[in-house]
């Protein structure tokens, strides 16, 4: 080991903050603005023996500006202390990007790399998040992304070695956990953004508690907004506070006079409005979902351009979860110059769903737009379908929208809707996702985790026992548990696809229809939300004929394959992908979620097939295999034109953006959505005869309510039992 890297701090043993440059601005006393001692750092880079660059002291510098530096050595000596400890902050205090090098700070890089663990986890509710703040820790400890500091997300990771902190998601560390039961690589383990409460957080704050009590050198730091600490600060038997100031200048909030009738219009017109009378300063506004956003993104372009110079120029960011870590890196640069030298001045304008309440905060935002609305994933138990709506926010989310400003200087907040309509019709508070999403795949992981007692299991807020009695009913169904409700040997495969055990079901069935490669790459496709660019109505016409071509008559997601397979034929080009109206970017995800779902089959030994293109039955293998997986989400063509929902006969109609050329007897569908009509989308032609041959155990019509389809099913089996005594 390069002798430089040795050092004699070892865990817990507080480090002397005086380990800073003569390089920063100080003061003649040699100290820096927050009056720590510089004068006898090390110029040399502990984990990599390298000289620090320039842009690390610069660096350095503003992060001795966040509010969390004062608090360091309280930090460090409550960690040594505890074993639990609950920091809470506004957002923007520096939480996310300097607690883990506090924490690292007490590690002795020598046993770091002796026993080769990584000592520090970070956990992150969103992928991007994980992705982006492990490149910006990078770059602030002056180290290459991937080697001392790495991340790992859902299907992608880079880390080496000599990682010693790791930003993940809480999934991934959950999925760790599978294999190693006491997270025995791990010294600390920090949770980060706690209060945003993902299905993956809650449950592994049930877990960590256990682990706990069994590991007591294991330490756990828990990150969360200031009102919900006291409920982590309970759920952890009074576990020390520390509160870190965030916002440190007032915020003016506003309200509409009236209810707004169409919230992106209002949005983007009080985006204009600011621009053209506010003072300089970044603005944020909250919309919705991806298409949302790019849309109201290329309007705000348009109107202002349309304004010539009577107004600055903007820089116009979109900010959701499926962005690359680079293009998020726009949000961060400062606004554009004024286009002469006494132009009027530029404004950054950065519209962004709801993962800019927590996950992102930036510096130099002082108007916030917040429309009221948001996208929630909302999980029906009676019908097995998860949906995601656009529904009003709490109170608790416009709480922390109109947080992202007032850090660095005083800002505004135009809610738009009215007080009143705030203080009454708001609710209170987000309902944590564990009480309104599919469980399903989290009971395959406590199982596989050992957690049988799933009813005695210490959740913050235990699901609903509806939700509970129907994830354990799919996972039966799927074959995943046996009827006692332990795991089988295909739970354990498929608790390995880090995805729905629908998918994993219809991966593992592929291989036996001989059309694994095809299942992939429609898998891959279902994980990326639209393969379709969709431009405003005026390019709506060409769009169409776009997606004519890819078009399958017999459903969506051999339409997704069509669009895949065009992709990779034209050599993954991304103007061929423009000329076609096919988003670029989500098919270069779809592909990297492809190759590493491939490489879990792989693994798992599941074979990686296609039945010939020539063969007529190509197409059927795929649908059948898709129906491996979702045999219980069918849907059949009642006499009076409508499709009912096998088992809970709900009545639902095709979605309009369908492929289909014809209205199928049987079909089997991804999702419902619930707008003018309930509707089913995603949809793909099926035959009755496959329902009986494939899931006979679900099609059991001894268990089955009186329907058309029942009539149908009954006439299947009995043709099936004469065809068989007649081969006899
Ligand atoms: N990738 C990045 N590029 C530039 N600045 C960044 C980046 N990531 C974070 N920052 C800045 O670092 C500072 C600290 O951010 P940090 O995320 O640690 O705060 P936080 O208290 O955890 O807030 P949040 O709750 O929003 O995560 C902020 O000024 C932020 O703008």
């Amino acid at each position: 080991m390069d002798p430089k890297r040795k050092s004699k701090v070892s865990l817990f043993d507080v480090v002397d903050e005086a380990t800073f440059t003569t390089k920063l601005n100080i003061d003649d006393g040699g100290t820096t603005a927050h009056g720590f001692d510089c004068s006898n750092m090390s110029p040399v880079n502990r984990w990599n023996g390298c000289p620090y660059s320039q842009r690390y002291y610069d660096m350095l510098q503003k992060r001795t500006r966040l509010p969390v530096w004062h608090q360091k050595r309280e930090f460090l000596k409550a960690l040594k202390d505890n074993q639990v400890l609950i920091i809470a902050g506004e957002t923007g205090s520096g939480k996310t990007t300097q607690i883990p090098q506090f924490v690292l700070e007490t590690i002795d890089v020598e046993s770091a790399y002796k026993h080769k663990r990584f000592m520090v986890v970070c956990t992150q509710p969103h992928r991007l998040a994980a992705m982006s703040v492990s490149c910006r820790v990078a770059q602030e400890m002056d180290v290459t992304i991937g080697e001392e500091v790495g991340y790992s997300v859902r299907l992608d990771d880079l880390i080496s070695d000599k990682t010693v902190l790791m930003y993940l998601t809480d999934g991934m560390l959950l999925r760790e956990a599978i294999n190693d039961p006491l997270l025995w690589r791990y010294k600390v383990i920090i949770l980060d953004e706690a209060n945003e409460r993902s299905l993956a957080t809650d449950v592994l704050l049930g877990v960590l508690k256990g682990v706990l009590k069994k590991r007591h050198d294991l330490k756990l730091v828990v990150i969360s907004e200031t009102h919900k600490a006291k409920k982590f600060q309970n759920y952890f038997f009074g576990a020390p506070l520390i509160k870190v100031p965030g916002r440190l200048h007032p915020v003016e909030i506003f309200y509409t006079q009236e209810p707004e009738r169409d919230y992106l219009e209002a949005a983007i017109r009080t985006v204009v409005q600011i621009h053209m009378c506010e003072p300089p300063g970044g603005i944020l506004v909250f919309l919705t979902g991806e298409q949302e956003i790019e849309d109201a993104c290329h309007k705000i372009t348009k109107e202002v351009s349309n304004m010539g110079d009577e107004v600055g120029p903007v820089k116009v960011v979109p900010l959701y979860s499926t962005l690359t870590p680079l293009m998020l890196n726009k949000i961060y640069e400062p606004p554009p110059s004024p286009l002469t030298k006494d132009g009027l001045a530029g404004r950054k304008i950065v519209v962004s769903t709801n993962i800019a309440e927590t996950s992102f905060s930036i510096d130099d935002i002082v108007y916030v737009i917040d429309p009221g609305f948001a996208k929630q994933k909302v999980y029906n138990p009676r019908v097995r379908v998860e949906s995601s709506f656009v529904s009003p926010i709490s109170k608790a989310s416009a709480h922390l929208r109109s947080g992202c400003v007032g850090r660095t200087q005083r800002g505004k907040c135009f809610r738009l809707y009215t007080e009143k309509s705030f203080k009454n019709d708001l609710q209170p508070k987000t309902y944590p996702e564990i009480l309104r999403s599919n469980i399903a795949h989290t009971v395959l992981t406590l199982k596989k985790l050992g957690i049988d007692d799933l009813i005695h299991f210490d959740f913050m807020d235990p699901p609903a026992p509806e939700a509970l009695m129907r994830a354990l009913e799919v996972l039966n169904y799927l074959g995943a548990l046996d009827d006692n409700g332990n795991l089988t040997k295909l739970g354990e495969i498929l608790s390995e696809f880090p995805l729905d055990p629908h998918i994993g079901k219809m991966l593992v069935a592929s291989s036996k229809f001989n059309c694994s490669n095809e299942i992939l790459s429609i898998s891959a496709m279902l994980s990326v939300p639209n393969c379709f660019v969709q431009p405003g109505k005026a390019q709506k016409a060409s769009v169409d004929k776009a997606k004519a071509r890819f078009r399958h008559i017999d459903g969506d997601h051999l339409t997704l394959l069509n669009v895949y397979h065009a992709y990779k034929q034209n050599n993954e080009d991304e103007s061929w992908c423009s000329e076609n109206f096919v988003n670029y970017r989500a098919l270069k995800f779809a592909d990297n979620v492809r190759h590493q779902l491939a490489c879990i089959m792989i693994r798992l030994n599941l074979k990686l097939c296609s039945t010939d293109l020539n063969n007529r039955d190509y197409y059927t293998n795929i649908r059948k295999a898709l129906l491996a997986g979702y045999f219980m989400q069918v849907a059949h063509l009642e006499s009076k034109g409508h499709y009912l929902t096998m088992k809970d006969n709900l009545v639902v109609h095709l979605h309009p953006s369908n492929c289909l050329d014809h209205k199928p007897e049987w079909v089997i569908y991804n999702e419902c959505v619930l707008t003018s009509k309930l509707f089913i989308q995603t949809v793909t032609d099926v035959r009755g005869q496959w329902l009986v041959e494939i899931a006979p155990h679900y099609y059991d019509l001894d268990n089955f309510p009186q329907c058309e389809a029942k009539q149908l099913l009954k006439k299947i089996y009995k043709k099936k039992v004469e065809t068989r005594n007649k081969t006899r």
